[in-house]
């Protein structure tokens, strides 16, 4: 008997571009497929800002009960929304190909960026960004998903929303960039433009297997096990203002990471190489070098501000 793999997912339209492109992956490698949408807490709640509605995990709590529970085999996550540490008996198996990686302004209309302008979003690590490089910049919470962030934008309440370009480009707004940042200097979130597929540590080996051989893209796991073995370090979840990057040059993994104060102040960041083999060691060793440099008490003063 053939069996048919259970993909759980979110429900937002970016999920399911994301839940489409993996099934496709996995039905192009002979695999049946069946899709179950569940709603997380991070998509019920959208007056409150993530980082104070609290648990960890708000967009993967509810799809990983349902893999403990072995209602699905797999579920889909952007790698960016994934905690550095996951539940008991859960793993990551596979990253797919990267999409590009940085972050944009996407607007409804011209806008000059060296002049003062109201910008949505609700990620602390971009407005702690744009408190240290865009002063000029009022910052405004904005929650929802991407088509409702558009509304809002549109409705009057920011002048351009910020957003990853991976998530604008599947949403086919990217006739809607106004403004692409640089990634060296605003440098992206662990993870982002990655899917992860996320699994029960008891899955099957042999379903196992098959699953990462039609998803998994070598050079993108080896980057993302830099990038997430360095958010551990520093304990970071999507809710502090951390950033991190490995990108890949032959066998060379170059790692650039840091960490930001909430008002724009205070950051600490360095960039380490290493062989591609040694992904997980290299991304501890930098935040092993932030702690050093002080990054500790430099988390402890943002955790208590947040
Ligand atoms: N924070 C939510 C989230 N998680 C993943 C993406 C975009 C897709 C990706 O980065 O892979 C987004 C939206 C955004 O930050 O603009």
């Amino acid at each position: 008997m053939k069996e048919v793999i259970k993909i759980v997912t979110r429900k937002s339209k970016l999920a399911m571009w994301q839940t489409y492109h993996i099934e496709n992956l996995l039905n192009n490698a002979g695999m049946e497929t069946e899709i179950i949408q569940l709603e997380t807490i991070g998509d019920k709640i959208l007056d409150v800002a993530i980082n104070k509605i609290g648990s960890k995990g708000v967009f993967t709590e509810e799809l990983e009960a349902a893999l403990h529970a072995g209602e699905a085999h797999i579920a889909v996550h952007s790698a960016k929304d994934m905690p550095s540490k996951l539940p008991e008996g859960l793993e990551l198996i596979a990253f797919t190909e990267r999409e590009r990686m940085h972050d944009v302004l996407v607007a409804n209309k011209e806008i000059d960026i060296t002049k003062p302008l109201t910008i949505g979003t609700s990620s602390t690590r971009r407005v702690a960004m744009h408190k240290r490089f865009n002063p000029h910049f009022n910052i405004v919470d904005m929650r929802g998903n991407l088509q409702t962030r558009i509304a809002k934008m549109k409705d009057g309440q920011c002048d351009a929303l910020h957003l990853a370009f991976a998530g604008v480009h599947r949403m086919g707004y990217e006739d809607m960039i106004q403004h692409h940042f640089d990634l060296d200097i605003f440098t992206p979130a662990v993870g982002q433009g990655s899917i992860a597929i996320e699994a029960s540590t008891s899955l099957d080996p042999e379903l196992k297997s098959r699953i990462v051989k039609a998803v998994d893209h070598a050079e993108t796991h080896a980057c993302l096990v830099a990038e997430r073995a360095f958010l551990k370090k520093l304990e970071g979840g999507c809710s502090v203002p951390v950033y991190g990057l490995a990108q890949l040059e032959n066998n060379t993994i170059n790692l650039s990471g840091g960490i930001v104060s909430l008002d724009g102040k205070k950051i600490i960041n360095d960039i380490i190489k290493g062989n591609i083999n040694r992904a997980e060691e290299i991304g501890s060793e930098l935040g092993n070098i932030l702690i050093d440099l002080g990054g500790k008490e430099l988390l402890q003063e943002i955790k208590s501000n947040l």
